[in-house]
């Protein structure tokens, strides 16, 4: 864990604040003093994470010390620019310039290669690499016209980018686009003062992911065992630790960092052998089935 008050006076806006591993990651933020701008397309999930940022807040608080803004939210669709514009505008005048950008937001559903339409595959790569474009030309531009900085990027990644994605070519494709922006922006805007790192979640299950997703696992009565049984560290992630890794890679302790993505997963990305589980064709693996 960093220091307390290493982000005091540092406002952090993340696209898909409000629900999941992105609420998490605000949640973490603003323990450490952040303002946090939470930005997506439905504001019942901004509720959801001004509530759970306040709620971390006020319980780090020493008591009687008066409240302070820390959170709010902003619609914006990030495949559009003039909504990305609008919402940091929204951000920055309630909380101040943003100096930090958590590119969270994603889209992905479980589908064939073979049986996905073009506005599907455009819909998971327009929100992931596109939207990741957008928000972080926003930042660059704003971040420079204010002759402003240290300013930090970071991109949430997938290990799926690295190994391909077998029932998810659109998300796989899109992260992998994401890992070359990541290094890409990083040579570009280190003279700007800007340093741009990626972050791979491997399996954190939580309840706000879409049914499609968490209708893979549920089709295991014995979903939780049997999620950590397929882990080289034997457990899933926890949300907060995402927030922990996050919050370091943002931080002046990573001060000469750019350009590196790290992956939080328990070694599974690494787990190859030639002694292999036999192969599901992924057909078969997304057929629904009773149990
Ligand atoms: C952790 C436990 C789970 C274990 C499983 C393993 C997980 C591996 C993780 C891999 C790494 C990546 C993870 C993630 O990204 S998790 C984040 C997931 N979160 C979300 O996806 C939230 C937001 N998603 C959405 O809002 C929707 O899914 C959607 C992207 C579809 C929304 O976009 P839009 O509003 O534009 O959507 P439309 O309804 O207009 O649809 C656009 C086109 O997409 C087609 N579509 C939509 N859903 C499906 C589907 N389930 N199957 C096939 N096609 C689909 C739709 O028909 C539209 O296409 P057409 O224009 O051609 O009709
Ligand atoms: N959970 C896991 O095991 C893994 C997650 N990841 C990555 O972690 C990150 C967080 O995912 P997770 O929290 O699990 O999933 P969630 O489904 O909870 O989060 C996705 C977020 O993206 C936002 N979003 C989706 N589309 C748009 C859009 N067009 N414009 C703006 N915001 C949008 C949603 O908000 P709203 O609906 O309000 O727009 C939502 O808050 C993603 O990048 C994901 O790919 C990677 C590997 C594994």
């Amino acid at each position: 864990m960093l220091p307390a008050g290493s982000y005091d006076g540092t406002t952090v806006l993340i696209t898909g604040g409000g629900t999941g591993l992105g609420r998490a990651m605000a949640v973490e933020f603003a323990r450490l003093g952040a303002r946090v701008g939470i930005v997506s397309r439905d504001p019942a999930h901004h509720a959801a994470g001004v509530t759970a940022v306040e709620q971390a807040v006020d319980e780090a608080a020493p008591a009687g010390r008066p409240k302070r803004a820390v959170a709010v939210g902003a619609v914006a669709d990030v495949r559009d620019p003039e909504q990305v514009a609008a919402a940091f505008d929204a951000v920055e005048s309630a909380l101040g310039p943003v100096s930090v950008l958590v590119n969270n937001a994603a889209a992905n559903f479980p589908v064939l290669a073979a049986e996905l339409s073009p506005g599907g595959w455009r819909a998971v790569v327009d929100v992931v690499l596109t939207g990741s474009f957008l928000c972080s030309r926003e930042l660059h531009r704003r971040h420079v016209a204010r002759g402003a900085r240290p300013g930090a990027i970071l991109n949430i990644s997938a290990a799926q980018a690295f190994t391909g994605g077998p029932g998810m070519v659109h998300s796989a494709s899109a992260k992998a686009g994401v890992d070359a922006m990541t290094k890409t922006l990083a040579v570009e805007w280190a003279p700007d003062g800007i340093r741009v790192n990626g972050l791979v979640p491997g399996l954190f299950p939580h309840q706000d992911l879409p049914a499609s997703l968490r209708a893979l696992r549920e089709r295991d009565p014995d979903q939780d065992a049997t999620d950590a049984r397929r882990q080289p560290a034997g457990r899933v992630g926890q949300p907060h630790e995402l927030g922990w890794a996050a919050t370091y890679l943002c931080s002046p302790f990573a001060g000469f960092l750019t350009g590196h993505t790290l992956v939080l997963d328990g070694g599974n990305h690494l787990r190859r052998d030639f002694v292999m589980p036999p192969v599901v064709p992924v057909a078969e693996q997304l057929r629904p089935r009773s149990l």
